[in-house]
């Protein structure tokens, strides 16, 4: 999938208001990909773009190489059939059972007997652990199980592509884990390429492969989400960082001011992060450290670490020298 200079403009009494302006992207078949902003960022219109529930006001959205702003009626619903999508407030019909739900998308389509239809469901159900459920309406269900019809009805004609607009935005988050983990198991049983927005850094580092952070209807900063989140550059990213770390870098250097000593980040990615890689140094360069800050935790599947220093004693330079020698990133935060 790949955004070319994507601009979209909406008409506000007689004027063109700006919502995405050069947007340029690619989404890499098989991947999950993250899109995080703000409220009004762009990131709802840039992924009601990609099944064209809106239109570009400008460039061209490829997808398997055609443009699809060119597609006439029958090859957009033919798209839109490759093309599941869930919502925040999971949009079941309440006048409906779970079944029949999830056989709508079947029933529109129109090509399946009713018993090939009542065996993908059972089939749908079954993926999202709902089996148990098929007769209950709705109203009966947790926001978490109704969140699971809706990526059943989202699956039902077997999408390669599936958005998520801020789909576990109104759950706990306990169950916003088990509906992410049910979206990665999809991912890689399937195959499916997911597209997900989101304001929550948590939901991005738990299952996105890549991320892109939006601001004011532009893309700021894109990549693998650990380069982007470990090293973030710019302003908006930096924030949505310290708000998911509940750090807060003014107060925190304030804190350090009367710590004597080079202070410095080191990240630590993946094996590196169980290495006794600090104390083996420290001691080999005769240098003292205390910790200031730190953490370890996953992104996706990988284990990371971040760890704030304040160095004094023996050779410094050669002990950093030795951890970036040894894998870690090494960022300066104050000289001493
Ligand atoms: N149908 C519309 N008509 C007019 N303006 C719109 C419309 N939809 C969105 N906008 C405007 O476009 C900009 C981007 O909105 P969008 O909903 O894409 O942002 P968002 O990042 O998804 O925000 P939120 O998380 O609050 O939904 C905003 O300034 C918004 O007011």
């Amino acid at each position: 999938m790949q955004f070319k200079n994507i601009h979209k403009s909406y008409r506000v009494s007689g004027q063109d208001i700006p919502a995405l302006s050069g947007i340029d992207l690619t989404i890499n078949p098989g991947e999950i990909f993250g899109m995080i902003g703000h409220s009004g960022a762009g990131k709802s219109t840039l992924v009601r773009l990609i099944n064209l529930l809106e239109r570009p006001s400008g460039g061209e959205l490829l997808i398997d190489g055609d443009d699809i702003t060119r597609f006439d009626d029958d090859a957009l619903r033919a798209l839109r059939r490759r093309i599941g999508m869930i919502f925040q407030h999971f949009n079941l019909l309440s006048s409906k059972t779970v079944a029949d739900n999830v056989a709508f998308p079947l029933r529109l389509a129109g090509k399946k007997s009713r018993a090939e239809t009542d065996a993908r469901v059972a089939e749908l159900l079954a993926r999202v652990g709902l089996s148990e459920h098929a007769s209950k309406y709705p109203s009966q269900l947790s926001g978490g199980q109704k969140q699971r019809v809706g990526i059943a009805r989202a699956l039902a004609t077997e999408p390669k592509i599936l958005l998520c607009d801020e789909a576990t935005s109104a759950l706990d988050p306990q169950t916003t884990q088990s509906v992410l983990r049910l979206l990665a198991e999809i991912n890689r049983e399937l195959g499916l390429t997911i597209v997900l927005i989101t304001h929550e850094m948590d939901v991005i580092r738990t299952i996105c492969d890549r991320v892109a952070v939006l601001d004011g209807g532009k893309i700021v900063e894109h990549g693998p989400v650990a380069d982007v989140f470990l090293h973030p550059k710019h302003i908006t990213t930096k924030r949505f960082v310290q708000e998911s770390e509940h750090v807060d870098e003014n107060e925190q250097n304030d804190d350090f001011a009367h710590v004597p000593g080079r202070i410095v980040r080191l990240t630590f990615r993946g094996e590196a992060t169980y290495e006794p890689v600090l104390g083996k140094v420290a001691r080999d360069c005769g240098v003292d450290f205390s910790i200031l800050a730190g953490r370890i935790d996953r992104i996706k599947d990988t284990p990371y670490g971040q760890l704030t220093l304040a160095l004094t004693g023996g050779d410094i330079d050669a002990a950093l020298a030795r951890f970036e020698s040894e894998g870690l990133t090494v960022e300066a935060l104050r000289d001493a």
